[in-house]
């Protein structure tokens, strides 16, 4: 059975990810400082209370148990605060993440899968967007994502580290079976925000900006259900754990949705009524980005099961009536 360790496990898509895992065949260890995340959310697994910062800790800790693999989700993830707030996330995604990776060194272990991320790549110069696109970060957040990405070739080059970075396009939905979702104090995505409006604890959904360069003016995004992220990462360990080199990957649907695509396709799964206002744009936002992402199901031989938007939103649905 092999060990694998979580950081961040206690978030988002982390605690997904934990309980992907749990129904499979790993031993989980799970290490979060609960800035963000919940540990009500961590069904499965060890968990521990830490920090990135905590660098002799996380040493004793990879050198204590006998992890085959890391798995890395903490992070700070909101690109307007990554705008006013660049030394925060410099410090936690960079100067942190780092910290890891040297107890990982110092501990021997070296198998990592990242969690990258679309804003690595900017304005896209065409979509949809492949590896081999240039990486032109536009905010602080992507640029924090794009350093680690080229630390990991500089760290498999000099210590044999072996990582996947999996690049999520929009991360949404929720667990199907109701249990989990997404939980972010503030919440600034799109489709919890939109769903939350649906709910009657939101006034009014804002658009930021409906002057873009799209057919109706607002933001496209690429929407890829939390499950098939979740599956994602256990075909990159498995490629890892089978020594294969070090890798990329984008991962979307490949099909890009306006704001007003995601928010009329609300109103149908809730039959709610979901008031609109226009707002300016936000800064740091491109156009559009979707996801190339033949490269993966090529290589990991990833199939998304739940590429429907409709189906992504109703599992958030669902969970935001639990809420
Ligand atoms: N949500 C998306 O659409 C999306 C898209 C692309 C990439 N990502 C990346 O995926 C990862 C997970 O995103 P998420 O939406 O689950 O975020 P999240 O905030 O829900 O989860 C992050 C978790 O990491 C923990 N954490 C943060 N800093 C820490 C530290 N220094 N030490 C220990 N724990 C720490 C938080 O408490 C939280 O539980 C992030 O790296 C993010 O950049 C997310
Ligand atoms: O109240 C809102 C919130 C969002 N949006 C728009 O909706 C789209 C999606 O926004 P959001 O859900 O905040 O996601 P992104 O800003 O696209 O960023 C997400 O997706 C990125 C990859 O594309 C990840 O790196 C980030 O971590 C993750 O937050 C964008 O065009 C926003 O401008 C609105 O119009 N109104």
């Amino acid at each position: 059975m092999n060990t694998i360790l979580i950081i961040g496990g206690a978030g988002y898509i982390g605690s997904h990810l934990v309980k992907y895992l749990s129904k499979k065949n790993y031993r989980l260890l799970i290490v979060d400082n609960l800035s963000s995340g919940y540990v009500d959310a961590v069904l499965a697994g060890e968990f521990f209370i830490g920090d990135l910062a905590e660098k002799q800790a996380l040493t004793q800790l990879l050198s204590h148990y006998p992890i085959d693999a890391v798995m890395h989700f903490a992070a700070h993830i909101e690109v307007a605060e990554s705008k006013v707030r660049p030394d925060k996330y410099y410090d936690n995604n960079v100067v942190r993440t780092l910290n890891l990776l040297d107890a990982m060194v110092a501990a021997n272990v070296k198998r990592f899968i990242f969690s990258s991320t679309a804003a690595i790549f900017g304005e896209p110069q065409y979509v949809p967007i492949d590896e081999k696109h240039p990486q032109y970060p536009i905010n602080p957040y992507g640029r924090s994502k794009l350093m680690v990405e080229q630390i990991l070739r500089d760290y498999d080059e000099a210590f044999g580290l072996k990582s996947v970075c999996l690049r999520y396009f929009n991360a949404a939905g929720a667990d199907p079976e109701g249990e989990l979702g997404e939980r972010h104090v503030p919440e600034t995505h799109l489709i919890p925000l939109v769903l939350q409006t649906a709910a009657g604890r939101r006034e009014f959904i804002t658009i930021f900006g409906e002057d873009y360069d799209t057919p109706d003016g607002t933001c496209i995004r690429d929407y890829i259900h939390i499950n098939d992220l979740c599956q994602a990462h256990e075909l990159a360990l498995q490629r890892l754990l089978s020594n294969q080199p070090s890798a990329v990957y984008n991962l979307g649907n490949g099909e890009g949705f306006s704001v007003r695509q995601v928010i009329d396709t609300a109103r149908q799964v809730t039959g709610k009524t979901i008031p609109v206002q226009i707002g300016t744009r936000r800064a740091g936002d491109p156009a559009r980005l979707v996801a190339d992402s033949r490269l993966a199901r090529q290589e990991l031989g990833w199939q998304p099961q739940y590429p429907d938007l409709k189906s992504i939103i109703a599992d958030a649905w669902r969970w935001e009536q639990r809420l």
